[in-house]
């Protein structure tokens, strides 16, 4: 099917629905399961995304790179037998609109509430994204409620992002920030962020632009309406234990995400909106 002359809807072998996106400006695949980008490629340069080379894109289950988005709490909830990272990243979520300028395909999206198991989310609201797909890529998570009292949430966009050598990567921009490492702390950041071991840090008070320094280049990632991220490398001990992850893979990428956690924890009053956002280029 086709929705504009740079956008149509592709399967993959294993029967799942994705854009697929082809414009001047950039080359994409967003997934209607999870909403779920896994290529973002501005036109001239290196894939901004990260997916693994083992990833067998099942139904029911999250692409191992790219953008989960992470909804409606991020990480392991209190109750520990209900799913981590929450249940949006495994939906399928309905295409609501695609439209295309000189600048910009925009793709949004948005989770059917009728597939939503009510235990996990008792309230009444709306839950959208859209991929604003140009030179760079910006991706805009709008809840809205629609109930007559406020909920709260946490929620991320997990971005997987590559780099040729880990251990020539770096992240800027996270000096002065706080973060909780492993449940400890909190800590302050001094320095530049470097990787020689299992990396799993919740950062709050962070500024809104941090810079990835890798060998191929520098990855600009920008956040509005967020004042915490995650940065994630699960070093080697942990990568043989996650699906859908090769062994030696953690060498190749790194995760920033663009969160709402901890004392940026989200409420939205009823007939309000909170709209989480970021934006990745090289710079
Ligand atoms: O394997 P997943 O459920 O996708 O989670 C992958 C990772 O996500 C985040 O970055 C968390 O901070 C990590 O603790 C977790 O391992």
């Amino acid at each position: 099917m086709e929705f504009s002359n740079s956008v149509k809807l592709a399967r993959t072998d294993t029967g799942l629905e994705y854009f697929d996106v082809k414009s001047p400006l950039c080359q994409a695949k967003i997934f209607l399961q999870g909403a779920q980008i896994t290529e973002f490629i501005p036109t001239g340069k290196n894939d901004l995304m990260w997916v693994s080379a083992d990833e067998d894109y099942q139904e029911g289950k999250s692409v191992r790179g790219g953008i989960p988005i992470c909804w409606p709490w991020f990480g392991v909830h209190d109750n520990a037998d209900w799913p981590a990272h929450g249940f949006a990243r495994k939906i399928v979520w309905r295409a609501e609109q695609v439209t295309e300028t000189s600048d910009a395909v925009r793709i949004s999206l948005s989770l059917p509430m009728m597939q939503v198991d009510r235990q996990f989310w008792p309230h009444e609201s709306k839950l959208e994204v859209e991929f604003i797909l140009g030179e760079q890529l910006e991706v805009r998570l709008t809840n809205t409620n629609l109930g007559q009292t406020p909920f709260s949430l946490t929620q991320a966009l997990h971005t997987y992002f590559p780099t040729s050598d880990i251990k020539n990567t770096t992240v800027d921009g996270l000096q002065g920030a706080k973060y909780i490492e492993f449940g400890e702390g909190p800590f302050e950041q001094s320095d530049k962020v470097g990787f020689a071991r299992e990396t799993d840090m919740v950062y709050t008070q962070a500024a809104p632009v941090q810079c990835i320094h890798t060998p191929e280049g520098v990855i600009e990632v920008g956040r509005e309406n967020s004042t915490s991220c995650v940065l994630w490398n699960p070093w080697i001990e942990k990568s043989k234990r996650l699906s859908n992850f090769q062994n030696e893979e953690y060498l190749g990428m790194l995760c920033l995400e663009a969160a709402n956690v901890l004392e940026d924890t989200v409420t939205v009053e009823p007939g309000q909106s909170h709209t989480l956002v970021t934006t990745v280029c090289w710079r």
